[in-house]
């Protein structure tokens, strides 16, 4: 049997002494994607920077591919084969859209051009300053200089932030083909629930820093009230927030909800 590309095991982490999540399970096979959810402050982007080793854990495992990555040591986990795009993108934005691929590029990877196969919209771009870049095409962007780096795990922090539904939609169906064709395990955090339910194939909510539901993505979509008790934390509806109609919403297992 071979193991989950990503797993973490009782991972607990935060800043400084003050915790942000706890005892945190979950497993991420390669070619999938779970996305990450839940309210302001739950401690999403928290845990994600602590699998990428950019925060140190207070407790806890992180393995890839069965082996355990050194807690706390972002350069380590990258040659590991994690990474992370961060939710302000991180471009050098006075580069060139070629030149910010380059310098993420990897010795005897991929060529930057190859990204273009992925990313079409981006080669009338090419010449540009990132700068210049619209917020969908920044996020692109973003996404080819990870995807260059051949990631086995990629972490992606709210790729919907401040861009049009439509567009979010076309960079959800990229990820999920980088997933599928890369073979690479895709964690998502997002606050897009429906968008980003219809990508991923499982999902955790995370609501003070605990994992309190977690299945596949199809389930959460078919139990929104269910899902909602688990984000708010209330029995009440929150118009707009709930999930989506997911593709393929025919229930696959239970989902499991932990208090
Ligand atoms: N740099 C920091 N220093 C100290 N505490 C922080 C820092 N960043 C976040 N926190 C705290 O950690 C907790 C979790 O925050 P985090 O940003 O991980 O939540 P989140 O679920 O990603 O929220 P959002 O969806 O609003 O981005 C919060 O209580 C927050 O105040």
């Amino acid at each position: 049997m071979t193991s989950p590309r990503l797993t973490c095991a009782g991972l607990t982490g935060g800043h400084g002494t003050a915790t942000a999540f706890r005892d945190v399970d979950l497993a991420v096979e390669a070619g999938s994607v779970l996305a990450l959810l839940g309210p302001n402050g739950a401690g999403k982007t928290t845990l994600l920077l602590t699998l990428a080793g950019l925060l140190p854990s207070q407790a806890g495992a992180v393995t890839l591919d069965g082996t355990r990555l050194p807690g706390g040591r972002p350069t380590a986990a990258n040659r590991a084969g994690l990474v992370l795009v961060p939710d302000n993108r991180c471009l050098f934005t006075t580069l060139t859209v070629e030149e910010n691929i380059r310098v993420a590029a990897r010795r005897g990877g991929p060529k930057p051009a190859a990204m273009l196969e992925i990313f079409p919209d981006l080669e009338k771009r090419w010449s540009l300053p990132a700068g210049a870049l619209s917020g969908g095409e920044q996020q692109m962007l973003a996404l080819a200089r990870a995807l260059v780096q051949q990631p086995r795990v990629l972490l992606v922090d709210e790729l919907s932030m401040g861009l049009a539904p439509l567009v979010v939609e076309a960079l959800f169906a990229t990820v999920r083909r980088i997933a599928g064709e890369h073979g690479c395990a895709v964690v998502l955090v997002e606050q897009h629930i429906g968008l980003a339910l219809g990508a991923a194939d499982s999902a955790a909510v995370l609501r003070g820093g605990a994992v309190v539901l977690h299945g596949s993505a199809d389930d959460l979509s078919a139990e929104p009230e269910r899902f909602e008790r688990a984000y708010f934390g209330t029995a009440g509806s929150t118009p707009g927030s709930a999930p989506g109609t997911a593709p393929g919403s025919a229930p696959t297992s239970t989902p499991r909800e932990n208090g």
